[in-house]
């Protein structure tokens, strides 16, 4: 199979000319409310649609959260199937955020179902769970080297509840979250501008100069907007591989719509203030 180029080196370019910002298609009921839209079929696709129209040309990174797609079951994912391709065709690179995670052999049908180069809902990237054991991802990684694609691993999430896993410590006395990010250390050793094999970290936690960031691949951070975390947080939160951040906005953009302009300008003083915090770092 001849793959895309590697998606840490697609995704280098595109923070280099777009900016870093990922912005989220999280189409909530309660947004879809808020755009006066029905919480139907019809509605998510009109919402997804015009994230898409007013975003795929101009921010780095769109983030599908596939569980508002699979809410309305084949229908739904059949809008997300199309959401990926145009925000894709538009010149977006497309994180589905699936989460996925499972035993090896079944995490190799889940990588065929987003990260083989001809499948139908094929994403520039994943996010997946290692907490069934990293090796488990293997099936994932093995793909997405294939076809060009990346991986956002779940090392150091967002919510306050995550610390009970992440924060355990092993028998050789380093904790889950930093294991993991070991791990993706060794996945993209060597690779130039950038591995493709991603951790997502919470932007919500605070000083991280107790782990080794430097993993020498993208750093997805959620948090900003809707759940506390500002991008002037940024660098105290990351140190100096805050130049490898890409920051997700998912509510505290969207709750802009469903005016394109009013989107638009939203993600643009995010963005704006993103490198602010990072330059000025
Ligand atoms: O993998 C993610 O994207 C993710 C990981 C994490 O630790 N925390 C987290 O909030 N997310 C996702 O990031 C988005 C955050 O949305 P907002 O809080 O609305 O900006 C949601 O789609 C979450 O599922």
């Amino acid at each position: 199979m001849s793959g895309l180029e590697p998606f840490g080196a697609r995704l280098r370019r595109a923070m280099d000319e777009r900016g870093p910002l990922c912005v989220g298609i999280d189409p909530h009921a309660s947004l879809l409310a808020e755009w006066g839209l029905n919480d139907d079929v019809a509605g998510l696709e009109r919402f997804s649609r015009t994230v898409v129209e007013a975003l795929a040309d101009r921010v780095a990174v769109l983030k599908p959260q596939s569980a508002f797609f699979e809410r309305f079951g084949s229908r739904g994912l059949a809008v997300l199937e199309t959401s990926v391709a145009e925000a894709r065709a538009a010149g977006a690179l497309v994180v589905t955020d699936a989460k996925r995670g499972d035993i090896g052999s079944t995490m190799a049908a889940y990588a065929e179902s987003f990260l083989h180069k001809d499948a139908p809902l094929f994403s520039d990237a994943l996010t997946v769970s290692p907490y069934l054991g990293y090796g488990s991802l293997s099936p994932a990684v093995a793909l997405a080297r294939e076809s060009g694609a990346g991986l956002f691993v779940l090392a150091l999430t967002s919510n306050p509840e995550g610390g009970e896993v992440q924060h355990a410590v092993r028998s050789d006395g380093r904790n889950v979250g930093a294991t993991m990010l070991a791990h993706l250390s060794a996945e993209n050793a060597g690779e130039e501008p950038l591995g493709s094999f991603g951790a997502v970290v919470g932007a919500t936690l605070g000083d991280l100069s107790s782990y080794d960031l430097d993993i020498n691949g993208p750093l997805l951070a959620p948090g900003i907007g809707a759940q506390g975390a500002t991008p002037a947080d940024l660098p105290g939160v990351f140190g100096t591989a805050v130049r490898n951040v890409v920051p997700n906005v998912s509510r505290g953009v969207l709750r802009h719509g469903p005016d394109t302009v009013a989107l638009r300008d939203a993600a643009e003083r995010f963005a704006e203030e993103i490198r602010h915090a990072v330059t000025s770092s």
